[in-house]
């Protein structure tokens, strides 16, 4: 595969120097065209991969190189034998690293932009600027807010269609601005494009000299996203406990994962879930070698000074400032199994941090339509891409927070047991 993969090395960057987005839109808005613009820009491409595409453009007419060539390629590589469908792809520029999680237009299932925004910094939605806003501009907006993405873009894309019409671009701009505020939705920045001629991407563009904000590029590397990190909750879930190995080192152990949020320090009072026993942070411990402070994503090894009982599962946090330890869960569950629904009574394995447990449906209080926001509260079980709120109860407790102060402890997985398949995505609303 000749794809230009930059070096992503997430666990040792800083927080700041990596941001990851999501794009979504409708078929045809011109996502593939902008990312592979993106990449063109900020030259992420091979030659041979831009030759390639230079002449199957020139072959078939285009007046201009048909940048969607390129992604659509990268994609049909990566989407043999996956089964949910979102692709990865890197770029950088002087200032930042970024990871595009892209989500085919033909299928926009929300399960795809449930997989593809759970993690991101930011959420990109394409909207052809003929067509306006549509149904499907509206749920991803409603999914991004569901999902807590700090930062939204609304790019108003193939401006040169509509003549860099100012007044088609601020209607739009007013009825999504508007649309937005009602789902107590993220920092918002609406820009207008063409992603096939490349205005507002890389630099401001002549076309629009009544548009004053950042061109897409400049936003992206700009974005303020140090602060969306949480950094007060200290929340480290162990992942493997680690021994000593040999008869030579008798006295180390360890306890090794990835900080969820909050920071870290030797000297730290700190109290390890579920047993409620408290220690102090000894030291931390890095690939690199002994670090003053750990925060997130960094992966780290924590050791205390005083031998506690810990196991994978556990999780270490401050005495005063600790995740529920609870076994009754109401959460936001995004189905994405096309074999069998969810259904109340059924039981599954929930992936929570680095807990597993088993876990039964005890309710379920509503299915939410996505695109009116209408709560269905008769609705006996929820089908692939439904979205609803439930009840579950968990054979352990796990160690969680609200999914709207924490995205990692607030977030789960729920798995079929039998075929060993992720069926469902959770977002935690209460936990006791
Ligand atoms: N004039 C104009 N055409 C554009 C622009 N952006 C994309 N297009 C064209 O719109 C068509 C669809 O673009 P794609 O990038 O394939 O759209 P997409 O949303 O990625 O489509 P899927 O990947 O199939 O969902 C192509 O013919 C593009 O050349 C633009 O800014 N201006």
């Amino acid at each position: 595969m000749s794809q230009a993969v930059l070096e992503s090395d997430e666990a040792t960057a800083r927080p700041m120097d990596l941001l990851r987005f999501a794009t979504a839109g409708s078929v045809d808005d011109g996502k593939s065209t902008l990312i592979g613009r993106l990449l063109y820009d900020t030259k992420s491409l091979f030659s041979d991969q831009l030759e390639a595409v230079e002449a199957v453009s020139a072959a078939r007419g285009d007046e201009y190189t048909n940048l969607a060539l390129l992604t659509d390629g990268l994609r049909a590589e990566r989407e043999q034998g996956i089964t949910i469908d979102v692709a990865y792809r890197y770029f950088a520029t002087p200032r930042r690293k970024f990871i595009i999680a892209d989500t085919p237009g033909h299928i926009q299932y929300t399960r795809n932009m449930v997989t593809g925004a759970s993690t991101a910094d930011l959420a990109l939605i394409l909207v052809d600027a003929r067509k306006g806003l549509v149904e499907q501009s509206r749920r991803h907006a409603f999914l991004t807010s569901l999902l807590r993405v700090p930062h939204l873009v609304l790019c108003v894309n193939k401006m040169d269609l509509v003549g860099w019409d100012r007044g088609v671009y601020e209607k739009i701009a007013d009825e999504f601005t508007s649309f937005a505020a009602k789902l107590d939705a993220p920092d918002l920045t609406v820009i207008p494009i063409s992603a096939l001629e490349g205005d507002n991407i890389a630099s401001r563009s002549e076309r629009s000299p009544w548009y004053e904000g950042p061109s897409l590029l400049h936003h992206l590397e700009h974005v303020h996203i140090a602060s969306d990190r949480n950094l007060v909750d200290v929340r480290f879930p162990v992942q493997y406990v680690i021994r000593p190995q040999s008869k030579d080192v008798t006295d180390y152990r360890g306890y090794a994962g990835q900080v969820a949020s909050g920071v870290l320090k030797p000297g730290d009072d700190v109290m390890v879930l579920p047993s409620g026993m408290t220690s102090k942070i000894s030291a931390i411990d890095t690939a690199d070698g002994p670090v003053d402070e750990a925060f997130p994503p960094m992966s780290v090894t924590v050791r205390l000074t005083d031998e506690i009982d810990i196991s994978r599962g556990d999780m270490i946090c401050r005495p005063h400032n600790a995740p529920a330890v609870a076994q009754d869960v109401e959460a936001m569950i995004c189905w994405m199994d096309e074999t069998a629904p969810l259904r109340v009574g059924a039981k599954y394995t929930i992936k929570h941090t680095t807990r597993t447990a088993r876990t039964v449906v005890r309710g379920l209080q509503y299915r939410l339509d996505v695109n009116t926001l209408h709560r269905d509260e008769d609705a006996p079980q929820l089908g692939l891409n439904e979205i609803g709120r439930v009840k579950l109860r968990t054979t352990v407790p796990l160690l969680a927070d609200e999914y709207r102060r924490n995205r990692t402890t607030g977030g789960f997985i729920l798995i079929d047991e039998a075929t060993n398949r992720t069926v469902g995505a959770g977002m935690i609303i209460e936990a006791q």
